[in-house]
Order: C-alpha cells, then sequence, then structure tokens
C-alpha cells in the first residue's frame, strides 16, 4: 500500500476537504509571516516553470523539493517530500501564486479499508484529485469507479443484491476459472463468489504498475471445496490500481502451484455505465471474426464500421488489437479500454426481454450499460506447474466534443 506524501494541488483541489490553501497551512502552523515569503518565491520559480509547460517532467533540484510534473490542463504538479511548516526557507515551484494548495497528510488517505453492511470487506483508492475506485473482497470486484468530479463510471444494478455468495450485478466481476457455461463449473467460474484478501507481501510487479498509483493487492487461493470442483491449484494475485488522472488499471496474476497443467478463461466483465445503449457505438472490433452466444456460438465476422445497438447483443470478438473504445455521444465522453494478454473482447447488453428474466436486474437498466470485458476465452491459457500468466487491463476516460 502506498503512503501519501505531501503534495500541492491546484485550483480544481479546493473542495476536497484534505487540500487547503497553502498560506492557510502555515498560518494554521503559526507561522505568520510566511504566506508572503511563499509568494514570493512562487512568482520567480513559476516564471521559470512556466517555460516548461510542455515538458512531462521536471526535476527541481531544491532543498528538501520533490519532482515537479506537468499534467495536461492541469499545469504543474509538486510532490513536496519534505515536512511543510518548520521552515519556510523551501522554494515552491509552482506556476500560479494565489492557487497554491496543499493537500493535509492527516486527511488525504489513498487507502482504506471498510466494511459495508454485510460485513464484506471494501477496499477504496483514492487520489490526489478526488477520483476513487471501491473494491468489494467479496469475488475482488470493483464496485464503483468515479472520476475527480464525483462521476460514477461503472454501472449497479438497482436490484443488486450485495449479500454474498452470489456476485453483484454490475462494477466488474472477474469470470475465472471459466467464461459462461464453457465447462463443468458454476456460470462464469467461482472465483466471483468467492472471499479475496488482502496480500500484504505480493511479489514485486514492473515499476509502471505502481509508480504514481495508489493500488491494493488482492489474493485468491483455491480451497479445499475448490478442488473438489476443480482440481487445479492456484494463487490467483489482482492488483487494481488508480492513476494520477483517473485511469483504472486491473492487473492478474495467475500461478499453477499444482504438479499438474491447467487451463483457464478469464474476463473482465466491466459493466460500463452509459447514458442512452442506442446513442453508444464501440470501435476497435471491425472486420474481427466473433462466436455469437445468441445463435449456439456460431462465428462470423463484424461487417461494420463500428459496432451501435438497436437489440440483445451476446458476443464474443477473436483475437483484437489490445485497445477498443466505446464512444457515449449524449455523455461526451469515450472509454478507452486497454489490455494485454487478453485476446478476446465480450460484448453483452441483454436488451428488454432478456432483462427482464434477470432478477437482480431492472427491466429498463439496459439503456445504461454495456459490458465490454478484456478476455482470453477462445484459446483458453495453460499453465505448467510454477507457471505464471499475467494479464492487464487499463481504462480510461476522456472526453469527447
Ligand atoms: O448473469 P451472469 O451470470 O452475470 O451473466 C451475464 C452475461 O454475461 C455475459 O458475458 C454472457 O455472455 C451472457 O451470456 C450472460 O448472460
Amino acid at each position: 500500500m502506498q503512503k501519501a506524501d505531501d503534495f500541492f494541488a491546484k485550483e480544481q483541489q479546493k473542495r476536497r476537504n484534505w487540500v487547503k490553501p497553502v498560506s492557510k497551512h502555515v498560518l494554521d502552523n503559526n507561522e505568520k509571516d510566511s504566506k508572503k515569503k511563499i509568494l514570493a518565491v512562487v512568482d520567480a520559480v513559476g516564471a521559470v516553470l512556466a517555460s516548461y509547460l510542455d515538458k512531462p517532467r521536471v526535476y527541481i533540484g531544491c532543498m528538501k523539493s520533490g519532482e515537479v510534473f506537468s499534467q495536461p490542463q492541469l499545469g504543474f504538479w509538486y510532490t513536496f517530500t519534505g515536512k511543510l511548516g518548520k521552515s519556510v526557507d523551501f522554494q515552491l515551484p509552482k506556476v500560479i501564486a494565489d492557487q497554491v494548495f496543499v493537500a493535509d497528510r492527516d486527511s488525504y488517505k489513498a487507502v482504506e479499508l471498510a466494511k459495508d453492511k454485510h460485513g464484506v470487506g471494501q477496499v477504496l483508492l483514492r487520489n490526489l484529485c478526488g477520483a476513487s475506485v471501491r473494491i468489494s473482497l467479496h469475488g475482488g470486484q470493483v464496485l464503483s469507479w468515479k472520476t475527480d468530479h464525483g462521476e460514477e463510471l461503472l454501472f449497479i444494478s438497482s436490484k443488486a443484491t450485495f449479500k454474498p455468495p452470489t456476485a453483484v450485478r454490475g462494477g466488474i466481476p472477474i469470470c475465472f476459472p471459466q467464461f459462461g457455461n464453457r465447462g463443468n463449473l458454476e456460470q462464469h467460474g467461482y472465483a466471483r463468489n468467492r472471499m479475496w484478501i488482502v496480500d500484504d507481501n505480493p511479489p514485486p510487479l514492473h515499476p509502471n504498475d505502481f509508480n504514481g498509483k495508489i493500488y491494493i493487492d488482492l489474493l485468491l487461493k483455491s480451497t479445499d471445496d475448490d478442488l473438489k470442483i476443480w482440481p487445479h491449484g492456484f494463487e490467483f494475485r489482482l492488483r487494481v490500481a488508480l492513476a494520477f488522472d483517473g485511469s483504472l488499471t486491473l492487473i492478474s496474476r495467475i500461478r499453477n502451484i499444482n504438479c499438474k497443467p491447467f487451463s483457464f478463461s478469464i474476463a473482465y466483465h466491466t459493466y460500463f455505465s452509459v447514458s442512452d445503449i442506442s446513442e453508444v457505438r464501440v470501435e476497435g472490433l471491425e472486420t474481427l471474426d466473433y462466436l455469437d452466444n445468441l445463435c449456439n456460438r456460431e462465428r462470423f465476422t463484424e461487417q461494420g464500421d463500428a459496432l451501435t445497438f438497436e437489440s440483445e447483443v451476446d458476443r464474443v470478438y477473436l483475437s483484437s488489437s489490445d485497445v477498443a473504445a466505446i464512444f457515449d455521444h449524449e455523455k461526451k465522453r469515450t472509454f478507452l479500454i486497454k489490455k494485454e494478454g487478453l485476446p478476446d473482447v465480450v460484448v453483452w447488453n441483454p436488451w428488454e426481454k432478456k432483462s427482464k428474466a434477470i432478477a437482480d436486474f431492472g427491466d429498463e437498466e439496459y439503456k445504461h450499460m454495456l459490458c465490454v470485458d478484456g478476455a482470453a476465452i477462445e484459446k483458453p491459457i495453460t499453465l505448467k506447474p510454477g507457471e505464471e500468466w499475467t494479464g492487464r487491463l487499463e481504462l480510461s476516460v476522456t472526453p469527447t466534443s
């Protein structure tokens, strides 16, 4: 788990309760004449910084300084590694003097553990801008992903039940080790119906998987009861990471800890929240072959330029590129889905009739959701004893004009 440093943030951070103006912070710390000095330094350094606005990362070599990096539209951010308050003899590299804020280490918590009303453990990740992700230990399921404006990006049914053992209808349930009914296990496998634990000591990942991110590591291990229904010992490690820009990454590492090989399928069954399904299009699947679950998994080839929706869809697109996008015209936003190790993409919307047959799904809710899952289904992944597989899914959202 990461620990928050002191940070300086800009205008839009004002409303976060862990952010206050530097001047107030310093006054609170009884340094009465500090404000003037800080602003004076800001003016000088700000002018220098302005000439670096097009650079992604700038390091300012001053006492107690941290890294300074630019963020499109947000200007500069400064990670201050020293302790603010004791001395004002530090240089504050910020562009605009009256928009300098400090995040208070005591009130800002990047990772919080809590329990829901059924006693199920939940993890809340929150980045400094206020974007957040909520994960349930039941299923290792992401239940919420919000922008820094508090806008929910995932769909959860109003009829969802949060009481184990069934998975919540919405968010990102993980289908493992089976997808759908392609095997002898329960629908979509059992990982989504099991309790996961927080993994305090996971094996290291590549620095890109944690640098600048807030994250939690979860772990699912097969129990003796699980081995009776699927006789393969595994460790499934899931890292859920929230980046500074609000993007959400799920990294799965699945290891065979048994003495014989096994094969599995996996899907991140992502319920995206959309304004109106009729106004949505999916790009990145053009010309691909797909298996149509509505026609006994018959194989077809996608013909259109982009996928649009006017009836039930339940397909597995095969061997896709590593990027797909969902354009939501009404909400004026685009979801980008980037994936590694996940060749297939499931697209699912139950539409009107099927919706009525799903107990934990509202009759009209199909209009406001679309499942687009990064997955490995058609060619199951085989692991020899001791082998590990890694799959990554990165979700981000951008405004579209
Ligand atoms: O109701 P469940 O088990 O969560 O599954 C929902 C849907 O998940 C989709 O991924 C499947 O392709 C559908 O066939 C299925 O109906």
